[in-house]
């Protein structure tokens, strides 16, 4: 049972062809069933091993309410975002025969819930997906909006489907076992929410940086919780509205991309083991100055990328002798059309903007910003 003195029970609706919840709140695994709807009776739950003690709880818990419910347990992080283990679960799927009237779970971070996502797209072309994010990231960006998708040898999320899940149960009480090093991976997408669209979510995290990080992996103090839920919110309304509108990123879902196009070139150099949080993190900062070359963006608030960002102990340097990786990589994001680079920039807080075909020497100006050691081209205070 949820405590109602500790966090109420919150309820983000997303709008489109089948709209659906996502619920926020605490104690909250029992709400499942609710989610999944009428006329399931198959339920594959979804994890990692970090995760698997819940995982055996909830199926247990299904099992209790008459439904069939088995588990298939996938590598850790990004190592479960291939075409080997998105084969592996149809397997599953297949010798349990999933019908169409069936469903998938997921329990774990952003990248579990991406894979199940793919998995649940693509079986039988699609069947119910309901998601329970455990991370920080998980439940501020990747369980919403039905991004589903695995990695390639040649980039990140470069196979994948739009495929909206029924429901989305946020449960905080997992955020207690997440290392400070996810929650703070995490912090990157809220503070990313704050820089396409809510500028008070900037505010509270520069109020108090040190205490948001510091309650990752503690009992939670009433306070300090008030403040990461409200991030929580309005980093999932932010989602909800954009994704509500534009599902299939026709148009404005692609703000909800800032700093992704050379976050995920990081992701792809480093072989995805850098989180990606902290890849967003630099990109972020790259896309600033990329802006601010361009001459669309102020100083100031390039440093205020760097000043937040930093601040709760995300990087904003990268290596600065992989140029030509870098870029190879920049022209297989899915904004690319053609030869066009495409960017999401900003031309101020909660301005977003698009910067198309950039001139390739901007491109490696910017990368130079960001570049480990490097002076940067003005003097800035952090
Ligand atoms: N689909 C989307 O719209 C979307 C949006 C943002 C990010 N993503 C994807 O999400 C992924 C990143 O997600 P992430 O940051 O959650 O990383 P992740 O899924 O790799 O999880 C990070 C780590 O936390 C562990 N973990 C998860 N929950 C835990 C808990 N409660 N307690 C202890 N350990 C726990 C995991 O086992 C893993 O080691 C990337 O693949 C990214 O591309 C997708
Ligand atoms: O939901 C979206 O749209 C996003 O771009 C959110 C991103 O934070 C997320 O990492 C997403 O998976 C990136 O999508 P991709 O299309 O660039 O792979
Ligand atoms: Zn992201």
């Amino acid at each position: 049972m949820s405590d109602p003195d500790r966090s109420p029970t919150r309820v983000v609706r997303v709008e489109g062809e089948r709209p659906y919840d996502v619920v926020i709140g605490r104690g909250l695994l029992g709400e499942l069933p609710g989610l999944l709807g009428e006329g399931v009776r198959r339920v594959l739950v979804v994890c990692t091993e970090a995760m698997s003690t819940s995982a055996e709880a909830v199926r247990e818990d299904l099992v209790a309410q008459g439904y069939e419910a088995i588990l298939a347990e996938v590598p850790d992080a990004e190592g479960a975002k291939s075409a080997e283990v998105a084969a592996f679960c149809w397997q599953v799927l297949g010798q349990a025969d999933f019908t169409r009237s069936d469903a998938v779970v997921s329990l774990g971070g952003g990248a579990t819930t991406d894979l199940a996502g793919f998995v649940a797209a693509t079986w039988l072309r699609g069947i119910k997906v309901v998601h329970v994010p455990t991370t920080l990231l998980g439940m501020v960006d990747a369980a919403v909006g039905g991004k589903t998708g695995i990695n390639t040898a040649e980039g990140k999320n470069l196979v994948g489907a739009f495929h909206p899940p029924a429901g989305v149960l946020c449960d905080l009480d997992s955020l207690e076992s997440l290392p400070t090093f996810d929650l703070v991976a995490g912090l990157a997408e809220v503070i990313k929410c704050g820089f396409i669209a809510d500028a008070r979510i900037l505010e509270l995290v520069e109020a108090d940086p040190q205490g948001i990080v510091e309650r990752g992996g503690s009992p939670v103090d009433a306070g300090e919780e008030d403040v990461l839920l409200e991030l929580i919110e309005r980093s999932i309304a932010i989602k909800a509205r954009v994704v509500g509108e534009d599902l299939k990123e026709s148009g404005l879902r692609e703000i909800l991309n800032y700093g992704h196009t050379f976050g995920h070139a990081i992701e792809l150099v480093e072989r995805f083991a850098w989180r990606h949080g902290a890849a967003v993190s630099v990109g972020m900062v790259y896309a600033a100055e990329l802006a601010r070359l361009a001459g669309r963006l102020a100083d100031d608030v390039v440093d205020r990328h760097r000043a937040v960002l930093t601040s709760v102990g995300l990087p904003v340097t990268y290596r600065g002798d992989r140029w030509e990786q870098l870029l190879g990589a920049m022209r297989r994001d899915k904004k690319t059309r053609g030869d066009l680079l495409r960017f999401v920039v900003l031309e101020d807080v909660a301005k977003p903007a698009r910067l198309e075909g950039p001139d390739p020497t901007l491109l490696a100006a910017a990368y130079a910003e960001v570049s480990e050691g490097a002076v940067t081209s003005r003097a800035i205070s952090l």
